[in-house]
């Protein structure tokens, strides 16, 4: 006889093993020669008991207890038994794959040692030789013992692999800079003359000292006398303007770390900074900055680099046509021209859909460019993921932060699984106003929790938006990204929604800028970098070239499953009244501007950006625009 506690007790074991058997079989490893007898003959067991608990529950326990007997079930220590040897068994399992997993990580790693012996074997043998075997051990490691920890992993490895044939694009893609003209020194010293002039008559005890010119800007310095307050001197702003026919002077009261205040006015002879010239300076070849962008010149003529690493996020806004997208694309041809895909991994968001398509192939990218802002938050979600992971990783290994970590003695008893290194990640959002609508609260939250904390783990954001207000520039966005580039904007509410102070409604705009630096309480004025679509379509077939972008499948599954369902047809359907009028105000705005980009027209129109889109994707239809090029250009066909 049976009593009813040791039928619980059995039934309780029947639904452990129950589990355990259809998780063991269905990942087919019954198949695998290593399955020891002993676990085989449990597996039997454990089958036969498997079946028979099909039919194990309430209609069982009505039965007489002699039909339990007649099933004639293992007994309890047998069952524990085979529970055990199921384990073991899968531990083996487990521990082969992560061997495995190490030894291609190795090889891939120490591709060039391996070379060193024998130089008559090719880099092409020894990738051959890694490669095939690779799929036996990529086959082991997928199996169920492996988490999306070992997934992530593992696709490190195939780029630290890949990055082996990788070099970073030379100079080469960029264009020589135009002749520089210099400011005559007529204009200087006339300059110098009327504001000294202009002071005088407002009686102002006051001396005009110097006068520094850079790319765009000309700065002049006025050291005021004892017991004479700065703001008399700011007060004379428009008098100064008036005098220098000057469109607009910004004043700074005084220049930050100087005994003067500064008069900035726009320079006669502007020239462009061409990004060519600043990849020259010692500023960036001898820069020891982890995560170096070069920015553009100060008033004085020197070159700017800000360290993402320090930053450790950026946010850049302004308005329409103030040299955002210019100023981006400098900041990824800085990280392209020094990073391989191995060190540095990209996630690009461009709701806009031209600004940042021309990236779409370079192998640094860890997915496809974004263009659809409902994916953001489970794309951030993922971001914030990858950050709890890589400091469960840091911590393992007693890393402070990522740049301890890729620098660390790997040490013998270390996991076999442990990155030997983790690449920066950078996440650029063009357009974060979109996004914002889209799904403002997780966005936001989202953003911050990244900002707060990824910087230990070499994971940074840039956000940029031509929207500088209060709804997209939320106290909590603006509180965790210190760092900001203002360019022109149409107001001064709009220059306190980025900077928390005026000065960027009087910026020239084409790149002229405010940035603020990490932990610096002023904006210092700069000419923005000047990188054109050529040199930016160049750079990209370079770095395309030896590898092409090779997006994480699994990953893109992870995101796929995370993101909210698209819906059909993500465009607004054209209402035929309506748009008739609008499809001829483009008509007439494209043939009198000879401008087509949606963003142009959405701003021309005051329209929604999938509006615009519909609009061109229409035209196009037509005849009237012919299809989308690289860099986001169309050609038009209208006279
Ligand atoms: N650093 C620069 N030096 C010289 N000219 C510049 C610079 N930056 C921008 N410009 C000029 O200004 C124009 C507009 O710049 P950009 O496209 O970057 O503006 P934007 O702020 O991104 O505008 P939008 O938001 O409409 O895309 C460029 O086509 C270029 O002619």
């Amino acid at each position: 006889m049976v009593n009813k506690e040791d039928k619980e007790a059995a039934k309780k074991v029947f639904r452990t093993v129950k589990g355990l058997v259809k998780n063991f079989f269905s990942n087919d490893v019954r198949s695998n020669q290593a399955t020891s007898p002993s676990s085989s003959k449990a597996q039997e067991a454990l089958a036969e008991v498997a079946n028979s608990t099909e039919d194990t529950g309430e209609k069982q326990e009505n039965k007489p207890s002699e039909s339990v007997a007649q099933k004639k079930l293992p007994s309890y220590s047998e069952l524990i038994q085979n529970y055990r040897d199921r384990q073991e068994n899968y531990a083996q399992h487990s521990d082969q794959a992560q061997v495995v997993i190490s030894h291609y990580r190795q090889l891939m790693l120490e591709k060039p040692q391996l070379m060193a012996p024998d130089p008559t074997i090719s880099l092409e043998t020894v990738t051959n030789e890694v490669i095939e075997e690779t799929p036996v051990d990529i086959e082991v490691a997928t199996e169920e013992s492996l988490d999306e920890e070992v997934l992530v992993n593992e696709h490190l490895s195939k780029r630290e692999s890949d990055s082996l044939n990788y070099k970073v694009p030379d100079l080469s893609c960029f264009i020589n800079s135009e002749d520089y003209v210099h400011t005559p020194e007529e204009w200087k010293q006339g300059t110098m003359e009327t504001i000294q002039d202009t002071l005088d008559s407002f009686r102002i005890d006051a001396v005009v000292q110097q006068l520094t010119c850079g790319p765009r800007i000309a700065r002049i310095d006025v050291r005021p006398a004892p017991g004479v307050k700065v703001s008399d001197i700011a007060r004379l702003n428009n008098n100064f303007a008036m005098e220098l026919h000057s469109p607009s002077i910004r004043i700074l009261a005084p220049v930050p770390g100087q005994p003067y205040v500064g008069l900035e006015i726009p320079s006669p002879n502007p020239n462009p900074v061409a990004i060519r010239d600043l990849f020259t300076t010692s500023t960036w070849t001898q820069s020891n900055a982890a995560l170096p962008l070069v920015l553009g010149r100060n008033t004085s003529g020197e070159a700017i680099i800000l360290d993402l690493a320090r930053a450790p996020h950026l946010l850049i806004a302004g308005s329409t046509g103030s040299g955002k997208s210019v100023c981006i694309n400098t900041i990824l041809a800085s990280l392209l021209s020094k990073f391989s895909p191995a060190e540095l991994e990209l996630i690009l968001v461009d709701p806009k859909v031209v600004e940042l398509s021309v990236y779409g192939t370079v192998p640094h990218l860890l997915m496809p460019v974004v263009n659809d802002p409902k994916k953001v938050p489970a794309i951030l979600q993922w971001v914030i993921d990858e950050m709890k992971r890589r400091y469960a990783v840091l911590a393992s290994v007693g890393s402070r932060n990522i740049a301890a970590f890729n620098s660390r003695k790997i040490k013998e008893d270390e996991d076999p699984n442990t990155p030997q290194r983790y690449p920066y990640m950078v996440i650029v959002i063009d357009e974060l106003a979109d996004i914002m609508m889209n799904a403002g609260n997780e966005t936001e939250t989202y953003l911050a929790q990244i900002a707060q904390l990824s910087r230990a783990v070499g994971i940074h954001t840039i956000i940029a938006t031509q929207r500088p207000s209060v709804d997209v520039l939320t106290g909590i966005i603006k509180a965790n990204y210190p760092t900001r580039i203002a360019f022109k904007v149409s107001s001064q509410i709009d220059s306190r929604v980025i900077l928390d102070t005026k000065g960027a409604e009087s910026l020239l705009g084409q790149g002229d800028m405010l940035f603020r630096a990490p932990g610096g309480a002023t904006s210092e004025r700069l000419q923005g970098a000047l990188v054109r679509d050529e040199e930016i379509e160049d750079l990209v077939k370079e770095c395309s070239s030896v590898i092409q972008a090779d997006f994480d499948n699994e990953l893109a599954q992870l995101l796929m499953r995370q993101a909210p369902k698209e819906k059909e047809g993500t465009l607004e359907p054209l209402e035929i009244d309506e748009d008739d009028s609008l499809l001829q105000q483009a008509i007439e705005i494209i043939r009198h501007d000879r401008k087509s980009s949606i963003s142009y027209i959405q701003r021309r129109l005051r329209i929604g950006y999938n509006r615009a889109a519909s609009i061109v994707e229409e035209l196009e239809s037509r005849g009237i625009l012919g299809p989308q090029k690289p860099g986001g250009k169309r050609e038009i066909f209208l006279d």
